[in-house]
C-alpha cells in the first residue's frame, strides 16, 4: 500500500528526474555547440594560416584551449547529471531557520540547481546545510556557514534508497533513522571495491570528515570502523570546501600497496572527484634516496619475520622503530655538528686564514645542512684571502680552498655517517650492511632522515594535503621524514591491532609525539563484520572498547582435517557452495606467500585469483592471498587455511591471524590439520 506521503515523494522524484533530463539535454546542446565551434575555428585557422602573424596564432591557440576547457567542463557536468538521474538524492530534512519559512533540503551526491528559478533542488552532501542531516534528529538543529551559525528546527527527516531512477524504499523520521538504512547497507554482499557511504555517514564519522581545523588528524579506529572510507570522504569534503585552492592533483595518498590503491580508487570518482595521485612508501623512499640504493621492501621484511625467528634481526627492527632511536639520531646530529669539523689553519700563498674565522663562518651557516655548508664557507674564505691580498685569486688558489674546507670535516657520504652513528652509539652490531647487498628495510628511513638533515632534500611543496593509511606500519623516523617533507595538513589513519609487524608498530600515542599538534580521534564502532565474527577475532587480539554493530550471521567455524591436502579438498567444496550462494567476494587468506601459492595451485579455477606483492589491481571474485596483502580489503566470506599451531605460533603470526579474520563481513571459516593454533583455542 502506498500512502499519500509516499505518493507525493514518488511524484516529486519523477519531477526531479524530468528536470535532470532537461538539464542533460541542455548540456548536450552546449557540448555540441562547443565542438562545432571548435571545428570551425580549427578549419578557419587551417584556411587562413598564411595570412596570420604570430600574435594571431597565439590568440587563436588560446581561444581553442579555452573552448576545449569549457567543453571538458560540460562533459564532466553531464556525467554528474547522468549519475544523479540514477539516484538523485538519499535524504531530506525540512529545516526552519529561526524566524523564517520551512525549507525542504534534498541531499544527494552532487548539487543540482534549477537555473531558471535559481533554486537548489538538490544539495551536495558536503554543503554546510547538509551537515545537519548527519548531525541532528528532529528538533533543534544548527549548521555553520562561513558567515556564522544558523539556528533552527528540523521538522521532518526522511531517507530514500533510489536505484536506477526507482524509489526502492523510504524511511520516515524516527528517533534514530540511520540505523535501519545502515543495517540494510551492511547486510548487502560486497561485489567490488570500496564504496561511498554518503547516505549513512555516522555522527562521529561526520565530525572527522568535516574537521577543518586540525593540522594533523590522526584516526585510530578498530577493524572495520570505516577509517579508510572516512579518510576518502574527508578528502572529497576538503576538495569541495577548498575548491578554489585545492584540486585533486594537489592531494597525495601514501598507500601500502598497489592492490589497496586500486581497491580504494573508486570512492572519490563516485563522489564526483578526480583520481587522486597515490604513492607507495617504497616509491617515496626510492625517490628520496635518488634511486641510489637498493633496499628490502616492507613486504620482504614481514616475509622474513614470518619465515624465520632471527632474534638479532628482530632486535634491529625493534630498536629502529622506537621513539628513542629518533632521539638518538637527533643527538648524534648535534654531536656531529660540534665535533666533526676539525679546523686546521689554512695557508693560501702568503695568507693564513685564522682558525676562529673558519669556525665562525661554519657556525654562521648553521641553518644550512651540514654537508652543504662547505661551498659557502669556501666562498667566504676566498673573499677573506682576496681582501687580505688585495688581488684576484688564481684558479689554483680557488680550488685549493675549495678542496681544503671539506677535508676539515670527517665524512662526506651520508652512508658513512650512518655507519658512524652506530659506532657512536656503541652498538655497531645494529647495522647489518654489506656492500652489494640491499639495505635492510629498517635502515631505509633512518638513512633518508640523515640525508634530509645533512644534505637537505627539496620538499614536496605542491602537495596540499597528505593522506597516510595503515599508520601502524610506519615508525617514528618515517613520520619524522614525512613531517619534514610534507609541510601541508595531513590525515593519518590506522589501527595498532592490525599491525603486520608488532616489532615496528606505531600507535596514535607514538605518532602524537612526532606531531604534537595532532588531533587524535578514536573510533570503536565496527561496521564490517557480524557480531559473531567480531567476537571471534576478539579472542585472538582483545580490545575491550570495540562496539560491534548489531548484525548477526553464522558462527565462525574452525574445522579440523587429516592433512593439508584434505583441507584444500574441503575448501574446493566450499568454493563451489559459495559460487552458488548469493555472495560475490571471497578471500582465502594465508600466512605466507608460499602457502598462498600452494593453495592456488590446488584450487586453480576460473574466477579464482592469486594476489601477490607484485599484483597491481584488485580482482573481483575469489582471491587467494596473504594476510599482509589482504589488509584494508574485505570479503563476504573469508577462509583461513592452515590455521594450525605449526603455522601460527609467534607474535607476528598472531597479528596475521587477526588481520585475516577481520576481513570477513558475513562468514568466516578456518581450517587446520594437526594441532589448532594456540590463539584459537577457546
Ligand atoms: N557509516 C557507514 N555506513 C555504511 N557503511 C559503512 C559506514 N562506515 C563504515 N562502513 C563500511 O564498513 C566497512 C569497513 O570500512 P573501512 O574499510 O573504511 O574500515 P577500516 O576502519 O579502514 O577497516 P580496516 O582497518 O579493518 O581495514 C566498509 O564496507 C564500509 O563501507
Amino acid at each position: 500500500m502506498i500512502n499519500a506521503t509516499e505518493r507525493e515523494e514518488r511524484e516529486y522524484l519523477e519531477e526531479i528526474k524530468e528536470k535532470l533530463t532537461l538539464a542533460i539535454r541542455r548540456v548536450d546542446g552546449s557540448v555540441k555547440q562547443f565542438s562545432d565551434e571548435l571545428r570551425e575555428k580549427k578549419q578557419y585557422i587551417h584556411e587562413h594560416q598564411s595570412g596570420m602573424d604570430d600574435a594571431d596564432m597565439v590568440a587563436a591557440g588560446q581561444s581553442i584551449n579555452r573552448m576545449a576547457f569549457t567543453g571538458d567542463a560540460a562533459v564532466a557536468r553531464k556525467r554528474k547529471l547522468l549519475k544523479l538521474g540514477q539516484s538523485p538524492y538519499f535524504g531530506r530534512i525540512d529545516f526552519v531557520p529561526q524566524g523564517k519559512a520551512s525549507l525542504p533540503v534534498y541531499i544527494g551526491i552532487y548539487s543540482f540547481i534549477d537555473e531558471q528559478q535559481r533554486q537548489s533542488l538538490i544539495y551536495d552532501w558536503r554543503a554546510p546545510i547538509s551537515s545537519m542531516f548527519y548531525d541532528f534528529e528532529l528538533g533543534d538543529a544548527s549548521f555553520a556557514t562561513p558567515g556564522g551559525v544558523v539556528q533552527g528546527n528540523i521538522e521532518l527527516k526522511r531517507q530514500y534508497k533510489i536505484r536506477d531512477g526507482r524509489l526502492e524504499f523510504m524511511i520516515e523520521n524516527d528517533v534514530n533513522i540511520h540505523d535501519d538504512v545502515l543495517q540494510r547497507e551492511l547486510a548487502k554482499s560486497s561485489d567490488d571495491k570500496l564504496k561511498n557511504i554518503v547516505a549513512t555517514i555516522q555522527r562521529d564519522q561526520n565530525a572527522v570528515i568535516r574537521n577543518e581545523t586540525a593540522p594533523v588528524m590522526v584516526i585510530q579506529g578498530v577493524a572495520g570502523s570505516g577509517k579508510t572510507s572516512i579518510a576518502l570522504h574527508r578528502i572529497a569534503f576538503l576538495l569541495y570546501r577548498y575548491r578554489e585552492t585545492i584540486g585533486a592533483k594537489d592531494v597525495l595518498i601514501i598507500s601500502p600497496n598497489k592492490v589497496f590503491a586500486d581497491y580504494i580508487s573508486n570512492v572519490l570518482p563516485e563522489l564526483g572527484e578526480e583520481h587522486i595521485p597515490e604513492l607507495g612508501m617504497e616509491e617515496l623512499a626510492a625517490d628520496l634516496l635518488d634511486h641510489q640504493y637498493s633496499f628490502q621492501t616492507f613486504f620482504d621484511q614481514v616475509a622474513a619475520l614470518l619465515d624465520t625467528h632471527d632474534a638479532a634481526f628482530i632486535e634491529r627492527i625493534r630498536f629502529k622503530s622506537s621513539f628513542e632511536f629518533l632521539n638518538q639520531l637527533n643527538q648524534y646530529l648535534i654531536y656531529v655538528e660540534n665535533n666533526y669539523f676539525t679546523v686546521k689553519e689554512l695557508r693560501v700563498g702568503q695568507t693564513i686564514v685564522p682558525l676562529p674565522f673558519l669556525l665562525a663562518k661554519f657556525k654562521t651557516f648553521h641553518r644550512v645542512p651540514l654537508l652543504k655548508r662547505f661551498a659557502l664557507v669556501a666562498e667566504e674564505v676566498r673573499n677573506y684571502v682576496r681582501d687580505a691580498t688585495k688581488r684576484k685569486l688564481t684558479n689554483h688558489e680557488k680550488s685549493t680552498i675549495g678542496e681544503a674546507i671539506p677535508r676539515m670535516f670527517r665524512f662526506h657520504q651520508v652512508l658513512d655517517l650512518y655507519r658512524d652513528f652506530y659506532r657512536w652509539l656503541g652498538k655497531p652490531e645494529l647495522l647489518k650492511f654489506d656492500h652489494g647487498r640491499p639495505l635492510e628495510y629498517a635502515d631505509v628511513f633512518p638513512l633518508i632522515y640523515l640525508r634530509l638533515r645533512l644534505e637537505g632534500i627539496s620538499t614536496y611543496d605542491h602537495v596540499k594535503h597528505l593522506l597516510v593509511d595503515e599508520m601502524q606500519d610506519y615508525t617514528p623516523v618515517q613520520y619524522a621524514v614525512l613531517s619534514r617533507m610534507f609541510l601541508c595538513r595531513k590525515t593519518i589513519l590506522g589501527d595498532v591491532s592490525q599491525t603486520v609487524n608488532p616489532y615496528s608498530s606505531s600507535s596514535a600515542e607514538t605518532i602524537e609525539r612526532v606531531f604534537p599538534q595532532a588531533e587524535v580521534v578514536k573510533l570503536y564502532r565496527s561496521y564490517r563484520s557480524t557480531v559473531e565474527i567480531t567476537a571471534f577475532a576478539q579472542r585472538i587480539t582483545p580490545n575491550p572498547n570495540i562496539i560491534p554493530l548489531e548484525r548477526h550471521g553464522p558462527e565462525p567455524a574452525v574445522v579440523r582435517f587429516g592433512s593439508p591436502n584434505e583441507e584444500l579438498q574441503a575448501i574446493k567444496q566450499l568454493i563451489t557452495t559459495f559460487q552458488n550462494s548469493g555472495n560475490h567476494s571471497m578471500g582465502i587468506i594465508c600466512k605466507t606467500l608460499r602457502q598462498a601459492e600452494q593453495a592456488y595451485t590446488a584450487l586453480e579455477a576460473p574466477g579464482v585469483y592469486l594476489l601477490t606483492d607484485e599484483s597491481t589491481a584488485f580482482k573481483e571474485g575469489i582471491i587467494i592471498t596473504t594476510a599482509h596483502l589482504a589488509k584494508g580489503l574485505e570479503f563476504d566470506a573469508v577462509i583461513v587455511p592452515f590455521a594450525s599451531a605449526r603455522t601460527y605460533k609467534t607474535e607476528v603470526d598472531k597479528s596475521m591471524l587477526y588481520v585475516a579474520c577481520t576481513r570477513a563481513m558475513h562468514q568466516l571459516t578456518l581450517t587446520y590439520s594437526g594441532e589448532v593454533a594456540p590463539f584459537l583455542s577457546a
